[in-house]
């Protein structure tokens, strides 16, 4: 069994597809805008292993599933067809079971629905192109690899919330997310930072979604998400960790139903919610409007804030990595962290942009760009036993 394996990375309105031969993209795609609103219209971009781009344009879809038939239709027509040696998916939610890449199977089809109700976001975009590929290529490998996996390292007293002990019985505990691009980013380390690899590291992945990860030795210590990818850093348009007397205030008062304060605290609210003008940092930063420096200035103090209460998790701290979306490009946030965590000892160059620290720092700060696609390859090759590929990294 040899060729490319592809990979489908399910958001909760997106779906990122890529093919690789070992860590080299042949082929990557970006399904966006899906289960919309009806008529806001699902669009894809398609680009090659150069980066020249494919197809880019609206497509005749709406959910995840019919978006993922209009590309397996267009590789039809287009690429020679969809013969991968095998796929695999990025899982959100594994729950206590799940906590290594698994061979697809009826059972562990069961085993991931059942935990739909911890990340109803999430869970159905994955489960559904498990499903669509099973019915549609009954005998292609599929492989499902879990966000929280890389996370259950941690010790039971991180796990825990201060809830009666039969709720932690019942899988009602801090579990975490991004455990993909945080493995992937440990993986990296050795390679790149023998203090980071081997030290107390904090990983700053902030994407739309964002988390932090305290990591010793490249294990999972302490994450700010928990139970759901709302806890932790404010993001996108996630508010972040709330104080749950709020949503007991909301649904009391003005009766709010879960769906209503679901929609407020997953899509309305975080930088969106802040500056009501955007939830993506690069409308903030090109904005002269007050609220969204001010927006992005909350963003950051309460990353700095996490760091502290990571490092108190660590018992020091030697590392720093930011990477996703805004950790990789956005210098100014960046450096804004970097001044908030002055008295840990953090000194940057602010015109940098792999290795940070300077000469005098005590803490070691790197960008990484993460990529979740590679490391859930390697988890395909590995639980298959297939031939590696190409072994060149992006
Ligand atoms: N050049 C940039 N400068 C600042 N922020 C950026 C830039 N590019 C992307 N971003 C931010 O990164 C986010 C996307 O991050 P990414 O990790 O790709 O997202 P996702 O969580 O969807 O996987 C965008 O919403 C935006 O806020
Ligand atoms: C878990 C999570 O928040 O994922 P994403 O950043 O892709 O939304
Ligand atoms: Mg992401």
């Amino acid at each position: 069994m040899d060729g490319p394996v592809a990979v489908v990375n399910g958001g909760s309105s997106t779906v990122k597809f890529s093919l690789l031969n070992g860590e080299q993209r042949l082929l990557s795609a970006l399904l966006d805008r899906l289960g919309d609103k009806p008529g806001n219209g699902a669009c894809a971009h398609l680009r090659d292993a150069a980066g020249t781009v494919l197809f880019q344009g609206p497509i005749p879809a709406q959910t995840h599933e019919e978006a993922l038939d209009w590309l397996f239709a267009w590789l039809q027509r287009n690429d020679g067809g969809f013969e991968p040696a095998a796929v695999g998916h990025r899982v959100v939610h594994g729950g206590d079971r799940l906590i290594r890449p698994v061979r697809v199977t009826d059972e562990v089809i069961g085993q991931i629905e059942a935990l739909i109700p911890l990340a109803p976001l999430h869970q159905p975009h994955n489960l559904a192109p498990i499903r669509l590929l099973a019915t549609k290529f009954p005998d292609l490998p599929q492989v499902a690899c879990f966000d929280t996996a890389f996370h259950a390292t941690q010790s039971a007293i991180e796990k825990r919330f201060a809830l009666p002990r039969e709720y932690e019985a019942a899988g009602i505990r801090r579990y975490g997310f991004h455990g993909l691009s945080y493995e992937y980013i440990a993986s990296r380390l050795a390679e790149i930072d023998p203090v980071a690899a081997a030290g107390r590291t904090i990983v700053c992945h902030l994407g739309n979604g964002a988390s932090l990860c305290a990591m010793r030795a490249g294990r999972s210590v302490a994450t700010t998400m928990s139970f759901t990818a709302l806890d932790g850093i404010p993001m996108g348009t996630r508010c972040g960790a709330i104080d749950p007397g709020v949503l007991l205030h909301l649904m009391d008062q003005p009766g709010m139903d879960t769906r209503t304060l679901s929609d407020l605290l997953y899509k309305r609210s975080g930088l969106l919610g802040l500056s009501g003008l955007s939830g993506d940092m690069r409308d903030l930063l090109a904005s002269a409007r007050p609220e969204a420096a001010e927006a992005v200035e909350y963003f950051c103090y309460r990353i700095a804030r996490e760091i502290g209460s990571l490092s108190a998790a660590l018992g020091g701290l030697d590392a720093l990595v930011f990477t996703a979306g805004i950790g990789e490009h956005a210098a100014s946030v960046r450096a804004r962290i970097c001044e908030l965590s002055a008295w840990l000892g953090v000194a940057i160059d602010p015109a940098a942009n792999r290795v940070l620290h300077t000469p005098e720092s005590r803490i070691h700060v790197l960008v990484v760009p993460t990529n979740e696609e590679a490391m859930i390859a390697r988890h395909v090759r590995r639980t298959l036993a297939l031939p590696p590929g190409s072994p060149r990294p992006l």
